[in-house]
């Protein structure tokens, strides 16, 4: 067996990038600061089987810093280091990519910080074609929020909710019965159409249930994304004939290019338990490319400290099982597509480094020097199955 594995945990930067001033998050460092935070709680991290492969150690290379509680230590299992991204954004899709050997070099369109935020143009046409009465928000928000605030309007008037953020994208939200979760996609879809003059990478499907001020988003989200813009290292594995799994937003987030099996899970531990089934039968020459995304939705942007230390120590308690279940060959990273430092100021993404934690059968212990782009996890894997290298990027093992 020679399979690869991707394990990603969305948003889980190891500390600033050195270009981290250009987009306000210098100091930032998602690790460094839920595990000081955890520390001066009197409840310091433990990531036992992380440490093991060299998290901690992953984390100093990146910020000159230990996290707060791990023990300065060597003679870790994995290969282990850091990588700086390449790409311009510091979003989930230029990040995905970039690990898969595309790095995006261009500028995504971003709506502005002014209320309200979406062109008029598109906002009329949008409600030409969809035939619904106008809209609500209109604006940067964080999505938890603005349904709070905005739902029970939405439920009177049946005026979808459209918002953003830093990120390149247009969210739509709307009540799964009163609006009706069809019609929500029906929207989203004319939206994907029509924001394409305006170089946008997703638009978001943001269903929600609930009454009266008290709404909950549910697992209908749906991403409508721009496919990568050169082959991927999904694509590269496809075309040579191997299966490649993709367990949660994954698929989307490759707007299902080079995808052979998509796999979902409604949080991060449902997605593990299909991650520890597909472990046992992914066949040989295999990629499983997983995304847990609470990391990011449910703790990230929602500053949510103790959540997201809770999420760390939630994911490491299982990654025994999973370990257990690798055959002869295989090999594994654990890897992060940015930063959502949940002490930092706004409710964005930070402009971090990344842990590249490589582990399994087929890994060698040792140090690795820091990658200047995220591809190099790409190169390494299209190197270790065999298939065309990736456009960027160096085989690292
Ligand atoms: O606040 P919510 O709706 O979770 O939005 C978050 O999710 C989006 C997609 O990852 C990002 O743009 C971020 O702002
Ligand atoms: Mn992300
Ligand atoms: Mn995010």
């Amino acid at each position: 067996m020679s399979r690869a594995f991707i394990l990603l945990l969305d948003s889980f930067g190891l500390g600033a990038l050195p270009d981290a001033d250009k987009y306000g998050d210098t100091g930032a460092n998602t690790l460094g600061h839920i595990a000081k935070w955890a520390a001066d709680a009197g409840k310091p991290m433990s990531l036992p089987t992380l440490e093991t492969i060299g998290l901690g150690a992953a984390a100093h290379k990146a910020s000159g810093e230990w996290p707060a509680g791990f023990a300065k230590r060597d003679g870790f299992t994995g290969a282990w280091g850091v990588a700086r991204e390449r790409s311009t954004g510091k979003d989930t899709q230029s990040g995905h990519w970039e690990i898969a050997g595309v790095p995006v070099l261009f500028d995504w369109g971003y709506f502005p910080k002014t209320v309200p935020t979406f062109p008029q143009e598109l906002t009329d046409k949008l409600a030409g074609i969809t035939n619904v009465p106008g809209w609500l928000g209109n604006c940067h928000a964080s999505g938890t929020t603005i349904i709070t605030e905005l739902g029970d309007e939405h439920v009177a008037t049946a005026k979808p909710i459209i918002y953003t953020s830093a990120d390149s994208v247009m969210q739509i939200a709307a009540h799964e019965e009163h609006f009706g979760l069809e019609r929500l996609y029906q929207v989203c879809e004319a939206a994907y159409e029509l924001v394409k003059p305006y170089n946008i990478g997703r638009v978001i499907a943001r269903p929600f249930t609930g009454s009266n001020g008290n709404y909950k988003r549910t697992s209908n989200r749906h991403d409508y994304a721009v496919p990568p813009v050169a082959p991927t290292l999904l694509d590269h594995v496809k075309d040579a004939g191997f299966e490649v799994i993709a367990l949660g937003k994954i698929s989307d987030i490759f707007a299902g290019q080079g995808v052979t099996q998509l796999i979902k899970g409604a949080d991060n531990m449902a997605l593990f338990d299909r991650l520890l089934e597909v472990t046992d039968t992914a066949p040989d020459k295999s990629l499983t490319f997983v995304n847990f995304v609470d990391f990011d939705m449910h703790f990230g942007h929602r500053r949510d400290v103790a959540g997201y230390a809770n999420a760390l120590h939630e994911l490491d308690a299982r990654l025994p099982d999973f370990i257990g279940k690798l055959k002869e060959g295989d090999l594994v990273v654990i890897t992060a597509d940015h930063g959502c430092d949940p002490t930092w100021a706004g409710s964005d993404h930070t402009r971090e480094h990344i842990p590249m934690l490589f582990f399994g059968p087929a890994a060698p212990a040792r140090e690795l020097p820091v990658s200047d782009t995220f591809s190099d996890i790409g190169a390494t894997l299209a190197h270790h199955l065999g298939v065309k290298p990736t456009a960027n990027g160096t085989a690292l093992l």
